[in-house]
């Protein structure tokens, strides 16, 4: 047998009470695409960070080539060959792409541009070095992430669910150059929450549930299926259906909106319209960068309109676009940003406190002071209905899991019970099984009246639950099909912007 390139021995990491891992084995094959699965907060991550060197295990053993090893530090991985690709990217938007570079790594620009030109023709990672980040795309700025790690000559690549933030057409070629690493000596750590991706991609796969292994498979030898079951221990259940519901009230209607934001990085929008009523799903597709994070802060009212900008933005009917978020809350809005830890939560406050940030009018407030019991109460039955895996309601957000912190952020808007409900990319980093929980609630939720509107860059998800679809490109919103008579390509011309606003929708 060849001597594995990593190899993890018995090892553990507990956070307090928490023990995040259990005695993991793990062996990673030179040459090799490895998958790590695992339900939102079965302890992927803190594997990652103890290969990486951010944590230290509190017991067993590590070898690298066969010798065993202490990873004190990121700085002593990358010396023994370890890179990195995080989830957020870590570029200066105004610098170019060559002085990002050159912030980690000695030499001359020059020099360094020409290594990242043959890198990137070597891998398919094609990125002008002279570009200015802000001028890049999102799966540009991760190309750029990638060669930076592959200019320390990694021989192990770890990418923490590198695909969330790509269009399905750059997760192809991301794929098409990881296996040309791999078959370069390179191995990889993948982790991702997708199962097909896995199942195309991947070589082996370790699955992981609650900090344990529970099984190291050959994922093409599986199918989704049963994939999921190793993860979750149970079936995943059938999506609920949507129930035939008649046109009810308006709650929400954009009317031809213009939008030229201060930020010169940030896209204008353009005659935006839109209406959404009670009982339906409206989904906003789009790749991210076209104007998501303008409509989403103008509906949400942390951008407001100027007071003259009349008739614009309406909600329950009434002209909202000058009152900011607090006032619409009032009128029944309810919000899930697509920045879990900067807009939807404070991470170094318990979760009590948390919910108290938007649910307060559910009289969890007395006289201006916190009602300690009521508050504790909402955030155990949170906790409780949306299953998020944490150590109780007193634990700081920042502890949970990527997708615990979702699911509970989505749990507490919904318990807010709002007449209209907007979420961005509602199942972002949620595993597979709570995923499907929440498009259940959120179409349950339809069939009881409420309006939701769901940005999402998940076509498969956007067809799953919405109604009728309109596509975001370049700052204006198509016009909207009827989910049921539209095909995932039409929506993928509007996507990259081979159909526009003004072309009539198919009959
Ligand atoms: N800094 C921390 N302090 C306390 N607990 C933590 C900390 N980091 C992680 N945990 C806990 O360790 C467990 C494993 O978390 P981890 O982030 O490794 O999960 P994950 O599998 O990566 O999940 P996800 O898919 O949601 O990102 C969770 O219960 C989490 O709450």
């Amino acid at each position: 047998m060849t001597t594995p390139l990593l190899s993890l021995s018995g090892v553990s990491k507990s956070y307090g009470q928490i023990r995040a891992n259990k005695a993991i084995d793990l062996d990673v094959a030179p040459r090799s695409i490895h998958a790590i699965l695992g339900e939102n907060g079965a302890g992927k991550s803190t594997l990652m960070k103890l290969i990486y060197g951010v944590e230290q295990p509190d017991d067993g053993s590590l070898s690298w080539n066969g010798e065993a090893v202490t990873i004190a530090s990121p700085a002593e991985a990358r010396r023994l060959g370890i890179g990195m690709v995080f989830q957020h990217f870590s570029l200066f938007e105004t610098l170019t792409v060559v002085e990002n570079i050159q912030l980690v790594m000695p030499g001359r620009k020059a020099d360094l541009a020409e290594r990242m030109r043959a890198l990137g023709r070597e891998f398919g990672l094609e990125v002008d070095p002279l570009a200015h980040v802000h001028t890049l795309s999102v799966g540009e700025r991760q190309r750029v992430e990638i060669i930076r790690c592959l200019m320390t000559d990694p021989k192990l690549l770890i990418l923490d669910e590198p695909t969330s933030v790509l269009p399905p057409q750059a997760v192809e070629k991301l794929f098409e150059t990881l296996r040309r690493l791999r078959d370069g000596g390179v191995s990889i750590l993948f982790i991702s929450h997708k199962l097909e991706e896995i199942r195309a991609l991947c070589d082996r796969a370790t699955i992981l549930r609650a900090g344990e292994v529970t099984g190291h498979v050959d994922p093409r030898a599986h199918d989704a299926h049963a994939l999921a079951r190793m993860m979750i221990g149970r079936d995943m259940p059938d999506p609920t259906p949507a129930a035939p519901m008649d046109a009810g009230e308006t709650r929400l209607e954009l009317i031809g909106l213009d939008y030229t934001p201060d930020d010169p990085f940030a896209t204008p929008l353009a005659k935006v319209s839109l209406t959404l009523r009670a009982g339906e799903i409206l989904g906003i597709a789009g790749i991210s960068g076209n104007g998501q994070n303008e409509l989403a802060a103008l509906i949400s009212g942390e951008t407001q309109l100027g007071r003259h900008e009349r008739d614009r933005i309406f909600m329950m009917g009434r002209d909202v676009g000058t009152l900011d978020a607090a006032a619409r809350r009032r009128l029944g809005f309810a919000f899930v940003p697509e920045d879990r830890l900067g807009r939807g939560a404070v991470p170094d406050m318990p979760l009590t406190l948390n919910g108290l940030l938007t649910a307060h009018p559910l009289k969890l407030l007395r006289k201006g002071l916190i009602d300690r019991r009521k508050a504790r109460i909402f955030a155990e039955t949170c906790i409780r209905d949306y299953d998020v895996r944490t150590s109780g309601p007193e634990a700081e957000a920042g502890a949970l899991s990527g997708g615990n912190l979702q699911k509970f952020i989505i749990g507490r808007e919904i318990m807010l019970a709002p007449k209209l409900l907007f979420v961005a990319q509602p199942t972002w980093g949620v595993d597979i099984g709570a995923a499907s929980d929440i498009r259940r609630k959120l179409v349950r939720l339809r069939n009881e009246g409420m309006a939701i509107l769901v940005i999402s860059e998940e076509l498969e998800e956007l067809f799953e639950l919405s109604d009728r679809i309109q596509v975001l490109h370049h700052g204006t919103l198509s016009p909207p099909l009827m989910t049921r008579d539209t095909k995932p390509e039409e929506i993928g011309r509007y996507m990259i912007g081979l159909k526009t606003q003004t072309d009539a929708p198919l009959p």
